[in-house]
């Protein structure tokens, strides 16, 4: 059997992209336009007739939701769905519920990449009982320890095995796969799956709402390294935008 199709798709925008704020594992709701890009990525699926087999989401609703109305708009809303925590965006620590250009304008440009896009810099815990603090909350009750931040490598050392051991064998499988989540999550897997180093990393984001499509050789190597968004013009001024974030 041939290998199948991955499909990453970064959710919509949500209320918390929209204030500029930093999110993490704070679980925000989309948008308006954020639903219209998950309707959009749908339709795009449809259009090139990228027809889903399995969904795998995070735990957050912003990317639920996502799926939810792109699988909607593809007419493949009754597909299995498998939800894992591993594919939830990086714990922002004590930067969650913060503004981007207050923490840039306070700790200066240099301290803030290094917290938005180091390979292996974590921004600051965040404190047990604080507001956007995730102690306590029941999707998390099996997990031995709930992160109180995170660096992309962490997020690469949560994700990375449970693509090896559980995504990717529905693509050995030969199904096409919707992988529905976040912008540093996603950043973790691209990263994996197209060997950049973790200095290259720090200059790649990925745009909100646009199907990003893989194929892959029996090795499940890349044949199209960086993979092939679904309207390539709209994710490049997407990816720019999120470059940009924290500029005022
Ligand atoms: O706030 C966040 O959780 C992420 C994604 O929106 O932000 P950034 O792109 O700055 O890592």
């Amino acid at each position: 059997m041939s290998i199948g199709t991955l499909v990453l798709l970064r959710h919509g925008e949500s209320e918390w992209n929209a204030m500029n704020l930093f999110t993490g594992w704070v679980d925000v709701h989309l948008t308006d336009k954020g639903i219209a890009e998950g309707k959009r990525a749908g339709a795009l699926l449809a259009e090139h007739n990228v027809l889903p087999d399995i969904l795998y989401t995070s735990v957050l609703r912003r990317a639920i939701s996502t799926a939810n109305y792109a699988l909607d708009a593809a007419d493949r809303h009754w597909i299995p769905v498998v939800r894992n925590w591993r594919l939830n965006e990086r714990h922002y620590g004590a930067l969650q519920g913060k503004n981007k250009s207050e923490i840039k304008d306070e700790f200066g440009e240099e301290q803030f990449m290094l917290w938005r896009r180091s390979y292996d810099t974590p921004p600051p815990p965040i404190e047990a009982g604080s507001k956007y603090s995730q102690d306590g909350d029941p999707r998390y009750a099996d997990l031995d320890e709930v992160p109180l931040t995170e660096c992309l490598k962490d997020v690469v050392a949560r994700l990375v095995p449970y693509w090896e051991s559980t995504i990717s064998q529905d693509l050995l499988a030969g199904k096409t796969v919707l992988v529905t989540a976040h912008g540093n999550s996603l950043r973790a897997l691209v990263k994996h799956l197209d060997g950049i180093s973790d200095e290259d990393i720090a200059g790649l984001n990925i745009p909100t709402g646009i199907p990003l499509r893989y194929d892959f050789d029996e090795n499940l190597r890349p044949l199209n390294p960086g993979g092939t968004y679904l309207d390539p013009e709209a994710a490049a001024a997407g990816a720019a935008a999120v470059a940009n974030q924290g500029s005022k």
